[in-house]
């Protein structure tokens, strides 16, 4: 079983992953981690905090060498700004009463409406939303990054799975319907696109909408889609609610702070359509003697378990809570209506949000791979997809 937790504030001194379960034998570098955590950081909208703070990334177990040891993976994400926080943010009670009255340390009683500052609030019995922003904050999805990429290079290192993501639509300019999926081998110019668009004129449409609604104190959403490619028919299962793949995935995506919603394939434009145009008709290619797909509508996947085809997944993300254009409010110290705290804010997250939700699926995939297959090396889990592989009936494939 693969297993994984990250712990850490926006603005502590470092975020920590755990992720427990991976086989001996996956190669991986800090620096793979690092470049992953700075495409993470890429997109336009972003904040002012994206410019000034780094990530710095420590391997502090499980990996010796460049190889992971079958023991847990700890990664550490030191915050370069912890300097300025390091009052605030102090594990320890801080005696000094001036220290504690900077500004950086005033109550936070204005909670924004689409964040989780009022409930947590409530929740935790807090007076001041400060708690609950450092935790509840997309911040901790650099961890997510970090713990996604060693998935990810475990699954290109046993079956040649490999992950792309890229952004379809922000608020409503969306990429046109049949436009060519990106490859794997994209990744590159993905990474170099303004906003993740594999679609030339629409990324810059996406920019100028970005420019418009930043002009007008306001913030997007949009939908960004991960693709796998090379995954072996069969990961998953039809046989209980919770081994589905699916499932699995559209909990995995809900999962990222502001995803409202998750799409297998062709999702809920398959609701449209009748059945004769919403499914995926099979033949035999006459080439290679396999079955094949005239199209794949299905994203992938059919009764909960991978078919071979290229796996689709597309989340939704609202737009940004923190509203230049402040929204109403109540201030919850004195009472009285109030306008949203705001200090900076990203205008759009969406590109980085693809890097997010291609770490999460890497992290279902390799659980749902070691789930179908087992083994504790790089070399036992490859030798079991590759026996599974030749298993199946010539007139199956
Ligand atoms: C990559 C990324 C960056 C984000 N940046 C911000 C931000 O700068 N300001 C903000 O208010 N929300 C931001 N969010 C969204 C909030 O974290 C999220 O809306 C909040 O935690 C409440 O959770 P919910 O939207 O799932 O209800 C970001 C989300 C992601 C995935
Ligand atoms: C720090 C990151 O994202 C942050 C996520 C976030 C939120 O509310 O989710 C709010 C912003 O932080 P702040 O309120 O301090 O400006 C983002 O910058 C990051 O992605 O590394």
């Amino acid at each position: 079983m693969l297993r994984w937790l990250t712990a850490g504030e926006s603005h502590g001194e470092a975020l920590v992953g755990i992720l427990e379960g991976l086989p001996s034998g996956v190669a991986i570098t800090s620096t793979d981690v690092q470049d992953a955590l700075a495409r993470r950081r890429l997109g336009y909208g972003r904040g002012a905090r994206m410019k000034f703070e780094q990530d710095a990334v420590r391997i502090l177990g499980g990996v010796r060498l460049g190889l992971t040891q079958g023991g847990p993976i700890a990664i550490e994400i030191g915050n370069s700004e912890w300097p300025k926080w390091v009052d605030v943010m102090s594990a320890d009670p801080v005696a000094d009463p001036v220290l504690l009255n900077r500004a950086r340390n005033a109550p936070l009683t204005r909670p924004r409406p689409g964040h989780a500052d009022l409930v947590g609030m409530r929740k935790y019995a807090f007076d001041d939303a400060r708690p609950v922003l450092e935790r509840a904050s997309a911040r901790e999805t650099a961890t997510r990054v970090a713990l996604g990429t060693v998935a990810a290079a475990f699954l290109e290192q046993v079956a040649g799975i490999r992950l792309v993501s890229h952004v379809v639509a922000i608020g409503p300019v969306a990429v046109p319907d049949g436009a060519d999926l990106p490859l794997p081998e994209d990744a590159i110019f993905l990474d170099a696109d303004p906003v993740r668009c594999a679609h030339a004129a629409t990324s810059a449409a996406m920019v100028a909408e970005i420019d418009d609604c930043q002009k007008a104190g306001d913030t997007l959403g949009g939908v960004v889609e991960v693709l796998a490619y090379g995954l072996p028919s069969g990961i998953g299962s039809y046989v209980h609610a919770d081994r589905r793949l699916d499932a699995q995935l559209a909990g995995a995506l809900m999962g990222i702070q502001a995803i409202k919603g998750v799409e297998v394939g062709d999702g809920f434009r398959t609701a449209t359509r009748r059945g004769s145009a919403a499914h995926d008709e099979m033949e035999r290619d006459g080439a290679s003697g396999q079955i094949r797909r005239r199209s794949n509508r299905a994203g992938g996947i059919e009764g909960g378990m991978s078919n071979g085809e290229i796996l689709r997944v597309r989340a939704a993300m609202k737009p940004i809570s923190t509203v230049p254009h402040a929204l109403a409010t109540v201030d919850t110290a004195s009472g009285e209506p109030a306008t949203a705290q705001h200090q900076r804010s990203d205008v759009c997250a969406v590109p980085p949000a693809a890097v997010v939700a291609e770490a999460m699926v890497a992290l279902v995939l390799a659980q749902a791979l070691l789930e179908k297959f087992g083994g504790d090396s790089v070399g036992e889990v490859a030798r079991n997809v590759r026996a599974y592989l030749a298993a199946i009936p010539e007139l199956q494939r």
